[in-house]
């Protein structure tokens, strides 16, 4: 048998929803929704070792996140059952660089790290389609983040079909605004009833965020957010806000923008990915 690794590093990419349609609200309350989802190459990056005293250590606390609300903490605890040894344990260290609570999965994508990490570290052998099940438990991103490519996603975000979005460079602003994603599903006047799609997925025109309206009205600095980023290329909101990204062709003109960018944002060029690189080096 071979030996388990000991230690392990992991990105954890960040997301753009490149639409996001709500096509209906269930009994539970959750939303059904079609979106397109798309990495970025902006990482956290997670640092896990194996540990033989049978506990989770999460080395590195988040600001106003307790260690039990931690995601990463949440995962793991989730794997603790399937352990074949109950001294089995791990430190585990996070390095944050995506904003939190800005639509751009950074949560969702440290769990899934931290299952597909410790399913590794700890040899329990489950496929992606185990861990995404356990993962859709912390939240309705964490499957995308597990399946590992760029797709098409149904449901509340578990029906997932891979797809190859174009490449594409972005500038993502973020209008400096917390929006919460509860708020958002429950408020009145977000549109819940938008036709499944039939058209091309690549069609930009053809699609939206359905939440962005809703969004822009509620926090005016979104709004100027996409009012100036709309002048430089076609922009959308991604999840429930707050970011907004613009479109480019070239690194080079996302990058002219951002340095044309008004102080009250801030922002960050990143390049779109089809695959993750979570699974890199697996
Ligand atoms: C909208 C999306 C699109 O990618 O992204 P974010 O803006 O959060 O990144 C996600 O579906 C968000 O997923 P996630 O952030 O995991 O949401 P959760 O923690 O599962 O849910 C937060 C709350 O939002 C509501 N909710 C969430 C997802 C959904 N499809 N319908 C809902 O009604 C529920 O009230 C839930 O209690
Ligand atoms: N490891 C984590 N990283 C980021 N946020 C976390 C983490 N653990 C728990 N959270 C909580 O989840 C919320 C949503 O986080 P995040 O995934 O970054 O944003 P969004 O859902 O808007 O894409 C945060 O505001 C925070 O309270």
């Amino acid at each position: 048998m071979h030996a388990l690794p000991q230690d392990i590093t992991i990105h954890c990419p960040a997301k753009l929803n490149l639409f996001l349609h709500i096509t209906a609200q269930r009994n539970d309350g959750y939303h059904e929704l079609e979106t397109l989802f798309q990495f970025i190459d902006l990482c956290d990056d997670l640092h896990i070792s194996a540990t033989t005293d049978g506990r989770i250590d999460l080395l590195t606390p988040l600001q106003d996140v307790s260690h039990e609300d931690n995601l990463v903490y949440r995962a793991a605890m989730l794997l603790m059952p399937l352990r074949k040894d109950a001294q089995q344990g791990a430190q585990i260290s996070l390095h944050k660089r995506i904003p939190m609570g800005g639509g751009l999965g950074g949560g969702s994508s440290n769990a899934a790290s931290t299952l597909i990490g410790l399913n590794q570290l700890w040899g329990l052998g489950l496929d992606r389609r185990q861990l995404a099940d356990l993962g859709i438990q912390l939240g309705a991103d964490v499957p995308v983040f597990i399946f590992g490519q760029a797709a098409f996603a149904r449901g509340v975000g578990e029906q997932l079909v891979a797809v190859e979005p174009a490449p594409a460079w972005y500038l993502v602003v973020h209008p400096q605004v917390h929006v919460s994603t509860a708020s958002v599903f429950q408020h009145p006047d977000l549109p819940r009833n938008s036709a499944p799609i039939t058209t091309e997925l690549s069609e930009w025109a053809s699609h939206r965020n359905d939440c962005q309206s809703l969004v822009a009205s509620l926090y005016p600095p979104v709004a100027k957010a996409i009012d100036w980023l709309v002048e430089y290329a076609p922009t959308r909101m991604t999840g429930t806000g707050a970011c907004v990204f613009g479109c480019f062709d070239s690194q080079a003109a996302a990058q002219k923008a951002l340095a044309a960018m008004p102080s009250a944002f801030s922002g960050f060029v990143a390049q779109g990915l089809n695959t993750s690189p979570a699974w890199q080096g697996l």
